[in-house]
Order: structure tokens, then sequence, then C-alpha cells
């Protein structure tokens, strides 16, 4: 079988993107996993499927580059807008889609039927610590012990579940051996997604983020939500700024209740790749 495929990215979060609007009955956990491999596949972060929707315009599902299905995806969310207007999907330049957290709303910026930037109404963190869900009784000063060391954790779900800790020396910090450390800590029943965040100025903020289902990133959307809305809660930030990260900026606004985020999405390249019958589902 001969699938078609987009690849796109928001800030060097890269995805593969593919209509499965006519349920083409495969195994996209398996499909994710393979064709994400950056040696012997397509190479991204994660796989988006483009279904239909009963709730919104269309649904994203999305799954990370391990074949774990995520709930949301901020980066993706933005492609996902950009591809559905650029390849005629949809006309409209406010759009309703649907995900596994909820139906997110889009605001496309357009210039010569070309999207420029998208922003995206997250929705409202949420913190009671079943819900995000960490196994403990506060989402704030939690501490947890990784490699010999004592950090503090702020968990937040931004319709995914993060873990956000202040550092003082960001480009230094050891992400490679404490993310995974904490991705997998029993504190965190379904994992977790790990922000390291340096405080820049008041309004500026530097993160890397460890994704839980992937490694370290170019940059995550709802992670940078989650670590802006954490130096909001501590007062470290105002209520809208930039967030730095190794791929770019996003812009963020945190109201209070809802979080706003802004950014890019590009496309990569067209592809057709082919699939035997062992990811086809009986
Ligand atoms: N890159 C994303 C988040 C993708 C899902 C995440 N790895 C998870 O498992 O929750 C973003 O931009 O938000």
């Amino acid at each position: 079988m001969i699938l078609e495929f987009t690849k796109m990215h928001g800030l060097g979060n890269d995805f593969i993107i593919i209509d499965n609007l006519e349920d083409k009955r495969l195994n996209w956990s398996k499909l994710a996993e393979n064709l994400c491999q950056r040696n012997t596949g397509i190479g991204a972060d994660g796989l988006v499927l483009v279904n239909p929707s009963h709730n919104g315009d269309y649904k994203m599902v999305i799954y990370n580059s391990d074949g774990s299905l995520a709930q949301m995806c901020g980066n993706a969310i933005r492609c996902f807008g950009k591809y559905l207007y650029e390849k005629g999907y949809t006309k409209e330049e406010k759009l309703s889609i649907d995900t596994d957290s909820g139906v997110k709303i889009l605001y496309l910026t357009v210039d010569n039927g070309v999207v420029q930037s998208v922003k995206v109404d997250m929705g409202s963190p949420i913190f009671q610590p079943e819900l995000i869900p960490v196994n403990a009784p506060n989402s704030a000063d939690i501490k947890i012990q990784v490699a010999q060391r004592e950090l503090t954790i702020t968990a937040i779900s931004m319709g995914n579940p993060h873990a956000v800790i202040f550092v003082e020396d960001l480009k230094n910090y050891p992400v490679n051996e404490l993310g995974p450390l904490i991705e997998n800590h029993p504190l965190f029943p379904q994992k977790i997604n790990v922000e390291f965040v340096q405080i820049k100025d008041d309004q500026t903020l530097a993160i890397r983020v460890w994704e839980r289902g992937v490694g370290e990133t170019q940059a995550c959307g709802t992670g940078a939500c989650a670590a802006f809305v954490a130096s909001v809660l501590k007062g470290k930030v105002k209520f809208h700024g930039e967030v730095h990260l190794l791929g770019g900026i996003l812009t963020i606004t945190y109201d209070g209740n809802k979080v706003y985020k802004e950014g890019p999405a590009a496309f990569v390249f067209e592809g057709k790749v082919e699939i035997d019958s062992s990811y086809k589902l009986i």
C-alpha cells in the first residue's frame, strides 16, 4: 500500500501529517514508531492524522515517535491549521480543531493565501493533581529525587502532562540525563513532559524540553504554555511574553484563565511511502 504524507514543522518540532478522513484502518502506533525513525524512516518527532470530527471542523490525532498516543500537541496544531488552509480543506481563518483534550480554536494570519502564523486558544491549564496526573497532594513545589539531586517541580496539564523545573544555567543543564528519569518517575502514572526553564526577564523565558515519548525536541508548544503559566504563578513574569526554545520563539499570553499561544508553522516536503500488509488492522 502507498501512503501519501506531508512533512511539516513548528519551530523544528517536526511531524508527518497523513489524511485519514477515510479511515485507512492501519496500526498507526506501529507506523509512527517506524516512520518517525531518523535513520531508517522519514524522520519526525510525531505522526499526525487528519481525522473527521463531530465536535470541530476536523480532529487532530497525534502519536509520539515511540508510538504512544498523546492527547494534544501545541506545535502540531499550528501545522494542522496551515495544512488545512493551504491544501484547500477550508477557506476559514478561524478553525475549531478537535483533539483528545477537547476542541481548540485556531486563528490564522493569512497573507496572499499563505498562513504566516497561527494563534491557538489553548484553553485553561489544569492544576488538580489527579487530573494531570501526578501522585502528590498538590501540583506546586513537588520535591523529587533523581540522580542524587533534589528537584522542585510544578506539575501542570495543558491537556497533556508537564513538569516545570526552574534552573540557573539552561545551556549546560543535563537535560538528556535528567529528562528520562523524570519522564519515567513513579510520581507520574502517565509519564510526563519536562520543561527546564531559565528566566531571562519579566517577559522572557528560555526553555529546553524533554518530551514524553520522544526525547529532547527543538520546541514544544504545550510545554512553552506550561512553563509560562508556572512562571506567572510564581510571579517571575507578567501575563504576556515570549518563550525562547531551541528552534525559535513562541508568544504566550496567560490571562489567569486561558492560555493563548502564537507562532509559525512550515511545510518541509511531500512524499509517498510504501508500507507492507503487517500495518493493516484486521
Ligand atoms: N510537541 C508537542 C507535544 C507532543 C506530545 C507530547 N510528547 C506528549 O506525550 O504529551 C507540543 O508542541 O506541544
